[in-house]
């Protein structure tokens, strides 16, 4: 099958770990015989510095036509330090999110058993975690209206949702929950908030075609805490965007390092698959960056595409990295592989069907539900 693909690498770390993505869909596609066209463009900082716009209205256009986008990672120190800058590399990536209607983003979290020692978590704490977590994205707090007074001496967020904002992903989620686990977590903040209290009510409401899942609720602050003392309890957790954004972060630290969490930022038109990461600008160019995140994202691509197997064939080939420990040095510190040699490491399990001595009953090659 045929599919054009924009990329869009970013800033930072992002041109790396996106060149070990397009490898990975390189050789799956010679493999499964698939062509993939990719084309690149700008965003971010680096669209800043070419035209002054971290999203150009050429790569806006460039992900309207494709069929899906590989997105690296944007940001700069340089904005990052300086807060009365009036254009940023971050509006490029969530007017790209509004533009292409990805209201759901979806965050999925497991402990692999070849890391359990890698995270700061005990292992009996972490053993077996698998989670998905549905965070809204295209509304709440970040794109409620925005305001600094005259004077620059006060400022104000907004934060805004609808009933059909809820709804649309709400039902996302439930029906991922209905193939899982069937439970279904909201995290808010109904006790302090009207838009949680809109959550709540709306969920609620929209759980009675759901009788299936178990539904329950938690305040976003004891959630912070349930992640760490026992994240086994999460199968579905459903959530607006900025909670969505700090507990997926705080998730991470289960699986080992941030460098593995994947994503898909999916809408009714056009889906985006980026890693939850940013642009991790201290290590940029170094080699050092884990791009396995980039990589499982390419493998939610694969399964919004319908690739299952090829899907499967990616996740196999980063058991086998993990398992044999060809990782960059955020899990591996002993005798780590570059960002580099892990692509290629992925690349040749594909395109090899040499046997790397793998323990088959600990991979775990679910298929996602994208949508
Ligand atoms: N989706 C995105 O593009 C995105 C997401 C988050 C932050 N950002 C931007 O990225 C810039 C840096 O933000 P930050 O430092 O808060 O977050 P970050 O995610 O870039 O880095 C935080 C820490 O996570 C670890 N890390 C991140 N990616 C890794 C990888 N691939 N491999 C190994 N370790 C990794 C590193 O220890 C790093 O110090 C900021 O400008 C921010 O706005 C962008
Ligand atoms: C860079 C920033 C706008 C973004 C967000 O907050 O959504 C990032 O943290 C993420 O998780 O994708
Ligand atoms: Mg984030």
């Amino acid at each position: 099958m045929k599919f054009n693909i924009a990329v869009l690498p970013g800033d930072g770390i992002g041109p790396e770990i996106t060149q070990q993505s397009v490898k990975v869909l390189n050789a799956i596609a010679d493999r499964f015989d698939h062509e993939f066209i990719f084309e690149e463009a700008a965003v971010g900082a680096a669209a800043i510095d070419q035209v002054g716009d971290p999203l150009p209205e050429s790569t806006l256009n460039l992900c309207k036509r494709s069929h899906a986008v590989l997105f690296g990672a944007i940001g700069d120190p340089k904005y990052d330090n300086d807060p009365s800058a009036k254009v940023r590399p971050e509006q490029g990536l969530l007017r790209l999110r509004k533009e292409l209607g990805l209201f759901a983003n979806i965050r999925p979290v497991k402990a692999y058993e070849a890391l359990i020692e890698n995270s700061p978590l005990k292992p009996e704490i972490i053993q077996g975690v698998d989670m998905v977590i549905y965070r809204e994205l295209t509304g709440g707090i970040y794109f409620g209206e925005k305001s600094t007074s005259a004077d620059g001496k006060s400022a104000s967020d907004l934060c805004f949702y609808t009933v059909e904002e809820i709804e649309r992903i709400a039902h996302l989620a439930f029906k991922a929950a209905g193939e899982r686990r069937k439970k279904l977590t909201l995290i808010d903040k109904a006790n302090v908030l009207e838009t949680s209290r809109l959550w709540r009510k709306t969920v609620k409401e929209i759980s009675k075609s759901y009788p299936e899942v178990e539904l329950d609720f938690l305040y976003v602050d004891n959630a912070a805490m349930q992640m760490i003392l026992n994240p086994g309890q999460f199968d579905v957790i459903l959530t607006e965007n900025m909670f969505g954004d700090i507990i997926s972060d705080e998730a991470s630290v289960i699986g080992g390092s941030i460098g593995l969490l994947e994503s898909a930022s999916v809408g009714e038109k056009n889906a985006l698959f980026e890693p939850i990461h940013g642009s991790y600008p201290q290590a940029a160019g170094q080699g050092i960056a884990n791009p396995l995140a980039s990589v499982l994202s390419a493998a939610m691509m694969l399964d919004y595409f319908g690739l299952i197997e090829e899907a499967k064939a990616v996740r196999l080939a980063v058991d086998v990295s993990i398992q044999l420990n060809v990782c960059t040095k955020d899990i591996n510190r002993d005798n780590h592989y570059s960002t580099e040699r892990v692509g290629d490491f992925l690349e040749s399990v594909i395109s090899d069907t040499e046997d790397h001595m793998i323990n088959d009953e600990n991979l775990n090659l679910g298929q996602m539900t994208i949508i």
